[in-house]
């Protein structure tokens, strides 16, 4: 398990060819840029968990049937600052770092208070996020990154704290038709409240051209919600959107406010203050867009841990939601590395595994419906959702299939009718023993699937074609890591309708499994040569010099 998940990654900064067998479509143009830990090892340091290594970005440029790779940590202050220690010095999800352990007893006091509202990473390994022309790295901490997609270069840090009031935002935005950008974010003890903030970046500004007037200067709130509760607020890590609608789920797996704050000083890590509470319930907020206020019907389900949302629409006035759901929070556990480096096989044992649910609300209640009666009348799903009071409705999810994880749709059927879900399939028994890529069929409740011995496949990233109709038209790609030395990663190009292999480029470097990404479409970057930032074709145009594009 080593090769996979411990040994820290080499960067690749020139593009490097990879060698393709098979056919790329020629239509087939742009980047896949993605994101995921690197480097779980400073100096003498050790990262304790997945979730924790400094991000590595990596790009595969696909350009007239041939394809480029290359790789670059990113700059972060975190990075920066570690690699100058020569050992972790900043604390992530599952790693509490000290600053300077040399200092004296007065001076570590000092450090301690300073620490009291802590300032958290910008390692931002999770996921890529496009705001107007720019691209950021991102996590889960209240900092993002600005990225050269073409370069990988790391620009600008962004604080969101200094354009809305949030502690903390998902890695996993939404996106309207016209690019604006959708998100969510936790606001701690802020003037006595702590709330879940949904706030909007516009895609354009006008003059955005010109330096200083990015997107994110216009980002506004766009509702909030109170939390149950000041101190113990919901983790949550994605949500859902429909045309009218925004889904989020305040779950019973908590952040103890208190536990972070002292984390510090107790030598614990940020993951030991979230806690699931199996008593509790998961309170469904539907929020209308509309209105920008929550539906004022109260909907709960069992208690549950989603972490990837998948789909959402509205279909005969009820709204259903898919969501990737876990009985308890025990993945993250497994994800801790000792358990996996130790003995993977009899650590991957998780005491819940992820299914694939399909929740459905009623928009309307039924005034006349009686206590007890189910208010979902569709034919299209088992889910289920009863009245229990005038404004109280229990949900009952309809499982779709168990086992899949990393789901990506095509996004053009985001917050529309959809039916399939591509994703990666892993396989217990009682262990984990295998990692498939999927293709499942909502409809038929059929699936594909890619699979290849010693293969480990990340999330497949769906690809359309301009234009296309059918929903699985065109081309899913991913990038392959393997677990024999013999073999060399590659990117997989499959056909998305008949899950059939295409094409595969292999690189000769060591690849890291990554977490998320995206695909950039367009012909006109040369991967061969550095290509210019927003930034150096502003420069440019202030100096009237024709930009590159
Ligand atoms: C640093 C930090 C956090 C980071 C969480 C991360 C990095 C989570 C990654 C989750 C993934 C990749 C899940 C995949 O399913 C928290 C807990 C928000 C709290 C404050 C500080
Ligand atoms: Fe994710």
């Amino acid at each position: 398990m080593d090769i996979i998940f411990g040994r820290n990654k080499k960067e690749q900064l020139e593009p490097l060819r990879a060698r393709v067998t098979g056919r790329i479509p020629a239509w087939l143009q742009g980047t896949l840029l993605r994101n995921g830990p690197g480097m779980h090892t400073v100096g003498e340091t050790r990262y304790n968990h997945r979730f924790d290594g400094l991000a590595l970005l990596h790009s595969f440029t696909i350009r007239d049937g041939e394809i480029y790779y290359r790789s670059k940590y990113l700059r972060s202050d975190t990075y920066n600052a570690n690699i100058e220690a020569n050992r972790i010095v900043v604390s992530e999800f599952g790693t509490m770092a000290y600053p300077d352990p040399c200092k004296n007893i007065f001076s570590k006091a000092f450090s301690y208070l300073s620490h009291t509202i802590p300032d958290f990473t910008d390692n931002c390994l999770i996921n890529i996020m496009k705001c107007g022309e720019d691209f950021y790295a991102t996590t889960e901490t209240n900092y993002i990154r600005k990225i050269n997609p073409q370069t990988l270069e790391t620009l600008e840090k962004v604080d969101y704290r200094k354009h809305v009031a949030v502690n903390l935002a998902t890695s996993h935005p939404h996106y309207d038709d016209a690019g604006n950008v959708l998100n969510i974010g936790t606001s701690i003890v802020d003037k006595g409240k702590t709330k879940y903030v949904i706030f909007k970046i516009p895609a354009t500004v006008s003059g955005g051209g010109k330096k200083g007037l990015s997107p994110l200067k216009r980002m506004e709130v766009f509702c909030s919600i109170a939390s149950r509760s000041l101190l113990s607020p919901s983790y949550y890590y994605s949500f859902g959107v429909t045309e009218s609608y925004i889904v989020f789920l305040e779950q019973p797996f908590k952040m103890d406010i208190l536990k972070m704050a002292t984390a510090y000083l107790r030598g614990m890590s940020w993951a030991s203050c979230l806690a699931f509470h199996r008593e509790d319930k998961t309170y469904i907020h539907i929020i209308d867009q509309r209105t920008r206020k929550p539906v004022l019907t109260k909907f709960y389900t069992d208690p549950m841990v989603v972490f990837h949302h998948v789909n959402a629409y509205e279909e005969d006035g009820c709204l259903l939601f898919d969501v990737i759901a876990y009985e308890d929070s025990s993945l993250y556990q497994l994800f801790y590395l000792a358990n996996l480096d130790k003995d993977f096989e009899e650590n991957s044992r998780l005491t819940s595994v992820p299914a694939l649910k399909r929740f459905a609300v009623p928009l309307h209640m039924d005034k006349n419906a009686e206590a007890g009666s189910n208010l979902i009348k569709l034919s299209s799903t088992t889910a289920r959702a009863l009245k229990e009071k005038e404004d109280q409705v229990y949900c009952q999810p309809e499982l779709l299939y168990e086992g899949l994880e990393l789901p990506r749709i095509n996004y053009t059927h985001n917050g529309k009718q959809y039916r399939y879900v591509f994703a990666a399939e892993v396989q217990w028994s009682p262990i984990l023993t295998k990692i498939l890529i999927i293709k499942y069929d909502i409809l038929t409740k059929s699936s594909l699937k890619w699979g290849e011995v010693h293969c480990w496949p990340v999330e497949p990233v769906f690809v359309p074609t301009p234009g296309a109709k059918d929903e699985d038209h065109r081309i899913i790609l991913s990038a392959i890591v393997s677990t024999d030395p013999q073999k060399l990663p590659f990117l997989l190009v499959l056909d998305a309708k008949s899950f059939t292999e295409l094409a595969r480029a292999s690189v000769d470097v060591e690849m890291h499994l990554d977490l998320h990404g995206l695909f950039i479409p367009g012909a006109d970057w040369d991967a061969g040569k550095q290509a210019s930032s927003r930034e150096e074709r502003d420069r440019a145009a202030e100096r009237h010099v024709a930009p590159r594009t």
